[in-house]
């Protein structure tokens, strides 16, 4: 099993938002993680991060994560939160080889390979046209694609996106679930993607869970499970205390 969550509780002190959720996942999928804002999509993220304290388990290619010392620096799970800033100027460049990190002893360089590697992944983006500027200078899309980037060269077995569409143009939106499904089908990654876009989900293969729902469960993914959750999300929203 890649992800197994059983009978995961979590939320903050006066209010829980997952209420005993269960699935597992046995093979590399994708999974739309979608709901109404506040229904606790982020949340759900930072339970893998152990940010937030959960009850229930949460097991990654069967270790517990609570015995896991650093899932992230075994390559077992990357985070793209839903914003990230740079507060100095850096090389657009500079910012995505640093996603090869978990494979660098502290203060070793990264080499011309690496900076090839990661020219070839704003390649796949098309934006090598930006990786000489300054990060900070760009607009909010292209910011979140570098992100992206980034995330890329992390290369882990699992990769929780938050909202990383948010900002992107229709032509990029579509590239990017394209990107993601090519993560799967080709390298064999599970993408746990949070997004609004509910209509970009239909060409997408693999699963979605609706975290609005009072009993949220794995759907795969169709027109007819799409267009049933969107309806639903449309139809209001059950505030719960
Ligand atoms: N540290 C915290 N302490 C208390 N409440 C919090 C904390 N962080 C978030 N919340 C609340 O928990 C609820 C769920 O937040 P969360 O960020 O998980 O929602 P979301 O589903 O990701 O929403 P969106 O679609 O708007 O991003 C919100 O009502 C939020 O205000």
């Amino acid at each position: 099993m890649i992800v197994e969550v059983k009978n995961l509780v979590a939320g903050y002190e006066a209010r829980t938002l997952i209420r005993n959720l269960s699935f597992s996942v046995p093979a590399p999928t994708f999974i739309a993680i979608i709901g109404h804002n506040g229904a606790g999509k982020t949340t759900f993220f930072k339970t893998f991060q152990q940010k937030v304290p959960y009850q229930g388990e949460l097991l990654l290619q069967g270790q517990n994560l609570k015995a896991l010392h650093n899932a992230t620096k075994q390559g077992l799970l990357s985070y793209l939160p839903q914003r990230n800033t740079v507060s100095f100027s850096i090389k657009v460049l500079d910012l995505v080889v640093m996603g090869m990190f978990r494979k660098k002893r502290f203060f070793e360089h990264y080499t011309a390979q690496d900076y090839e590697t990661a020219a070839n992944v704003l390649a796949q983006l098309q934006l090598t046209h930006l990786q000489d500027h300054d990060f900070t200078t760009l607009s909010g899309g292209e910011q979140q694609l570098v992100w992206l980037a980034q995330l890329m060269l992390q290369d882990a077995t699992i990769n929780l996106l938050d909202e990383p569409t948010q900002q992107l143009d229709v032509y990029y939106k579509n590239k990017v679930f394209q990107l993601l499904q090519s993560w799967v089908n080709e390298r064999h990654k599970t993408v746990f993607c949070i997004t609004h876009d509910l209509h970009n989900l239909l060409p997408m293969q693999g699963y979605l869970l609706n975290l609005s729902k009072p009993a949220p469960k794995l759907e795969p993914i169709s027109q007819e499970t799409v267009l049933a959750n969107q309806a639903f999300l449309e139809a209001g929203r059950l505030v719960v205390d």
